[in-house]
Parts: C-alpha cells; sequence; structure tokens
C-alpha cells in the first residue's frame, strides 16, 4: 500500500511491481505511469491500511506520512516514511538489478540515503563489467 502519488511513490510503485507485489496507491493524484496498480483516487484516511502487507508513506505532507507511519506501526504492518528515518520500520533499498542478480542496499540505520545511492552506483557499475 502506497500513501501518495509523486515521483517517489512513482519510483517505489515500480520497484514494488517489478517484484511482483500487488500495488495500491491511495493519492488524489497518480502521476506514476505505472500500468498494474490500484489507484484509489482520494486522501488516506486512517483504517486505509487495514489487510496491508508492506506500507509505503510518500506524500509531502507531515502530518499524513506520519499518520500513515502510526497505523502502520499499531497494525504491525512494515512501513517506510519517505520523509522521516525515525518512524520507519524499514527503510526502503537502492535496488540493482542486472541479468539475473538482484542486490538490494541500505546505509546503515537509513542514515545516509545518498552513500546508499553512490554505494547502488558502483554495484550497477560492478555487475555490468561481470559481462
Ligand atoms: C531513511 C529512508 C527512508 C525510506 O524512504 O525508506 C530515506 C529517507 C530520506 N531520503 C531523503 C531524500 C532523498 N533520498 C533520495 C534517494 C533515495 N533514498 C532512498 C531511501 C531512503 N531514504 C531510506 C534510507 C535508505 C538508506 O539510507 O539506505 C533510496 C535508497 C531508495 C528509494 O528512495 O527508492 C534512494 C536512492 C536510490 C538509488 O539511488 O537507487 C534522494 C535522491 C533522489 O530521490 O533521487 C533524496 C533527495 C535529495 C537529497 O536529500 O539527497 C530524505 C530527506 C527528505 C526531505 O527532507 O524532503 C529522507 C528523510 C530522512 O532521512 O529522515
Ligand atoms: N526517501 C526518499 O527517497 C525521498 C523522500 N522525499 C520525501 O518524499 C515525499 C514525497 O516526495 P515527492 O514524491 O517528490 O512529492 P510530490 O509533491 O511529487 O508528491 C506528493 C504526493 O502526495 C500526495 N498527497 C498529498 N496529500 C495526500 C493525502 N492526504 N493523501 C494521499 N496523498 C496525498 C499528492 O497528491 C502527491 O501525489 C516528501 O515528503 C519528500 O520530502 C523526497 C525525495 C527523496
Amino acid at each position: 500500500m502506497i500513501v501518495g502519488g509523486g515521483a517517489i511513490a512513482a519510483r517505489r510503485a515500480a520497484v514494488l511491481g517489478e517484484f511482483g507485489a500487488a500495488v495500491t496507491v491511495i493519492a488524489p493524484e497518480w502521476k506514476g505511469g505505472v500500468r498494474n496498480i490500484d489507484w484509489v483516487p482520494r486522501v488516506y484516511v486512517p483504517g486505509d491500511l487495514a489487510g496491508a502487507f508492506l506500507a509505503v508513506a510518500a506524500t509531502d505532507d507531515r502530518e499524513v506520512n506520519r499518520s500513515v507511519g502510526e497505523e502502520a506501526r499499531k497494525l504491525g504492518i512494515p512501513v517506510s516514511v519517505a520523509d522521516r528515518r525515525e518512524e520507519c520500520t524499514f527503510f526502503f533499498p537502492a535496488v540493482c538489478e542486472h541479468r539475473g542478480v538482484t542486490v538490494g542496499l541500505v546505509s546503515h540505520s537509513g542514515g545516509d540515503h545518498r552513500r546508499a545511492a553512490e554505494a547502488a552506483s558502483a554495484v550497477r557499475k560492478a555487475l555490468e563489467e561481470l559481462d
């Protein structure tokens, strides 16, 4: 379940969809272009996460993201809150895929997303060099 329909939500929907997740997006607008998603065109209301396996809070509204994180933690659903690492119970990884190999990586305690992005670039390059 992804709450928010902007660039970050779209990137995460694409990754989750690629790995076979059934993705539902709750957001007044969806700019993702990813097809196989179930888009619910409205704002989030507490209760929306019932039955979800995993949650991503990626709106541009701090209070909404906080509330999604709170509901997920209450329900025991793993949640990544895109604007506040302290409210995450998992960190969305940088994913590197190349010719049958997949690497997902995060920085220590989700504390350095720039370092994670840099490391992901290096891993993508290394995988290409295997060819
Ligand atoms: C804790 C975490 C929580 C989570 O979201 O799960 C988190 C948190 C935050 N990110 C922020 C900003 C940016 N993050 C990126 C990029 C990535 N961020 C990703 C993951 C994570 N980001 C989780 C930790 C994972 C780890 O550390 O290993 C990646 C790996 C995966 C992905 O997002 O797909 C992806 C690289 C993918 C790749 O290269 O492949 C960019 C650049 C861009 O978007 O292009 C920017 C904007 C520019 C800048 O600030 O540098 C802010 C400030 C927001 C604000 O203040 O507005 C916070 C808030 C905070 O740190 O508290
Ligand atoms: N973790 C990461 O990798 C990064 C995180 N961020 C953070 O991620 C968040 C989202 O960033 P972008 O996608 O660039 O923002 P954006 O402005 O492109 O999209 C925000 C989306 O949230 C939706 N939204 C707003 N209120 C809502 C509500 N009540 N219910 C449901 N949807 C609602 C809007 O309709 C819009 O689709 C921001 O908080 C930003 O600080 C930004 C860059 C990278």
